[in-house]
């Protein structure tokens, strides 16, 4: 069943009590992404609510597209926010904890989505001469639905001239802005690797080749990509976060299958790194006589912030806020975003939400109060964008 949204548009700006229950509303619904159903139709059940002169909906398969109309518009300024979960069994102790067994928002998509309602309702209310258009994206954790949404035909209708989007930060405190010009997430690609050998009696390893052992013996090995090819001055990460492989405890297994990330700042280095880790798999068929297969599934462009614009917003932040703008260093994060800011002049952010466990950790409790931070500094840095001649 669908969760009814509150009722938040009575003329006025939404309220910070609003936000924080449309937070946990959708704190309880976290889907995987393109499978964003209930969510999708939670913020259309809310966007719907404001008047249609000033606001236009489109769906985009489980995304949507909302352009608050100017009163004069020049260009048109995008934010996008990330709508998908995550499938971790959440262990917040929250009483709106997920309603999905098995997944949860551990990524502050919650977050990201219930700031830009509250931007969105401040131009509803707050009109400025130029379009916003808000952009809310699925798949961001995978498999990617920020190239397709920007390549999609009402993207091409409603092109953004400038876009931003923000990222919650555990690590930092609530009133922290942080960022940097230039390099701010990695590349990323996916890494699914097959391994088929000979399954078998768990008592008669010589007539089999056993996949675990296999397995685990690539597992080390792909670490010496990192610490023996990438240059120290580079930075690569290569994470497998997940091992499959055989039946049961008497069965020398057959299949196993290893799924992992491959993180670097450089895009040279990406290449360099999947290069290793062909050849390291072609030794391991000679080696174990079995056969492989590697996929890279989904690629992530990296996040690099357009040096001029970034640095005006942090120095207009900085300025005309009280909140605690500070300049960054790159980090391993990977985001779909990077395509967007690939195609259009823009930034990325970190929102400090001061929690005392990380993204993607089950216990990932991030203050509420970063909410409405946030919703003010979006709110002044597109209205001042928008008066700048
Ligand atoms: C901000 C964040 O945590 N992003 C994800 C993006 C995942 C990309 C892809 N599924 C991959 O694992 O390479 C991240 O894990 O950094």
């Amino acid at each position: 069943m669908i969760k009814s949204a509150p009722s938040v548009y009575g003329g006025e700006k939404m309220q910070k009590e609003q936000l924080i229950q449309i937070r946990r509303d959708l704190h309880q619904i976290p889907e995987i992404g393109f499978q964003e159903v209930k969510t999708q139709q939670y913020l259309l059940n809310i966007l719907n609510q404001f008047p249609s002169e000033r606001l236009e909906i489109k769906t985009w398969r489980t995304g949507i597209f909302a352009l608050v109309k100017g009163t004069n518009p020049k260009k048109t300024i995008g934010y996008r926010a990330d709508i998908d979960g995550l499938p971790i069994t959440e262990e917040t102790g929250y009483d709106f904890q997920s309603t999905h067994p098995g997944y949860m928002h551990a990524c502050g998509h919650d977050f990201h989505m219930t700031i830009a309602l509250g931007i969105l309702s401040h131009f509803i209310e707050n009109p400025i001469e130029d379009h916003v258009l808000f952009l809310f994206q699925p798949a961001e954790e995978g498999p990617g639905g920020a190239e397709p949404m920007l390549n999609s035909e009402i993207a091409m209708q409603w092109k953004p001239d400038i876009i931003t989007a923000l990222h919650i930060a555990p690590e930092l405190p609530v009133g922290t802005i942080a960022t940097k010009p230039g390099l701010l997430f990695a590349n990323t690609s996916e890494l699914f690797i097959d391994l088929k050998g000979k399954g078998g009696h768990a008592a008669y390893p010589h007539n089999t080749n056993d996949m675990v052992v296999a397995a685990c013996s690539l597992v080390t090995q792909l670490q010496s990509i990192v610490a023996r090819n990438v240059d120290p001055l580079d930075s690569a990460v290569i994470t497998i976060g997940k091992i499959t492989g055989g039946t049961v405890q008497n069965i020398i297994a057959e299949n196993a299958r290893l799924e992992g990330t491959i993180r670097t700042l450089s895009v040279e280095s990406m290449e360099k790194v999947k290069e290793r880790i062909e050849a390291l798999v072609k030794g391991l068929e000679i080696g174990y006589s079995c056969q492989a297969v590697i996929d890279y599934g989904a690629m992530y462009h990296q996040v690099y912030n357009e040096e001029a614009l970034t640095a005006e917003f942090m120095e207009y932040t900085a300025e005309q806020t009280d909140f605690d703008v500070q300049l960054c260093t790159e980090a391993m994060t990977g985001e779909d975003f990077g395509y967007m800011v690939s195609q259009i002049p823009g930034f990325m952010f970190w929102l400090g939400v001061g929690s005392p466990y990380g993204l993607h950790h089950a216990k990932l409790t991030p203050n509420e109060k970063a909410i409405e931070v946030a919703v003010e500094v979006m709110a002044k840095y597109i209205t001042f964008k928008s008066e700048q001649k």
